[in-house]
């Protein structure tokens, strides 16, 4: 079982504090969706539980879980597919090259590019330029790099826009496959990602944090979603 647990966690930028302590903890098979309004600080959170940014305060911390060479892990970092705004990839380069980057960037149980493009309905794009790709198909390309290279917490932001909303629901699919194998799923989203069961830290300004406020069923019935 893997924990990651988050312990008065305060996330800014530069020496500003934008979100204030927060408490949480996403185990395997868990999901925690982050919501909140434009500018809150979800973007904020995300990259600091990534070790992309450093911590205001308090302290982000992952136990159970081994580094792709066998060793305990000791940071998110370690054992995280960090999937942001952008999407970390070249654009001269063909979707082939740039998730052959990734698995030997990142190491550990690979899987191979034919495999994770079919998953994102991709294949017919393979050894074309990243940059060649239309708006949606770079974000399933993105999204195809959680896929060769096995690591237990995904941590999303934003990760359906620009989909479509069957390229939606085929993540919403992915994502469950990854839960049901004990992965872990820490998202930020303005819609509902399809994620059941799903936990909820909704980021508000000037006031107590609300862990559990609104649900994914919440979102999903403002979207439509059934
Ligand atoms: N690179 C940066 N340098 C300085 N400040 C930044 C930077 N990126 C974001 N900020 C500031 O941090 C605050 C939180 O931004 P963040 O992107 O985390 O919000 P968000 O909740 O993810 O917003 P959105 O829903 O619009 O994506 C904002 O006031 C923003 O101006």
């Amino acid at each position: 079982m893997i924990t990651v647990t988050a312990a008065g966690l305060s996330a800014g930028r530069g020496s500003e504090t934008v979100v204030p302590p927060q408490d949480f903890t996403v185990s395997s098979g868990e999901a925690l969706v982050v919501t909140g309004k434009n500018g809150i600080g979800k973007s904020t959170l995300l990259r600091t539980i990534a070790g992309l940014l450093p911590a205001m305060g308090g302290a982000i911390s992952v136990d159970g879980a081994l580094t792709p060479e066998g060793e305990p892990a000791e940071h998110v970092s370690e054992i995280a597919h960090y999937l942001g705004h952008r999407h970390a990839m070249k654009a001269s380069v063909t979707v082939r090259g740039n998730l052959a980057f990734w698995q030997s960037f990142l190491g550990g149980v690979r899987h191979t590019a034919e495999e994770a493009l079919e998953a994102v309905d991709l294949s017919h794009v393979l050894d074309l330029p990243f940059g060649y790709l239309s708006a949606g198909q770079q974000r399933r390309a993105a999204m195809a790099r959680l896929l060769v290279v096995e690591r237990p917490l995904w941590i999303l932001d934003e990760p359906t826009s620009a989909l479509d909303v069957h390229a939606q629901a085929r993540f919403a699919v992915l994502m469950t496959a990854h839960r049901a194998k004990g992965g872990l799923i820490i998202a930020a989203t303005h819609h509902a990602l399809g994620l059941e069961d799903a936990r909820s830290l909704h980021l508000e300004r000037d006031a107590t944090p609300a862990f559990h406020g609104f649900t994914e069923e919440d979102l999903a019935a403002e979207e439509g979603w059934s």
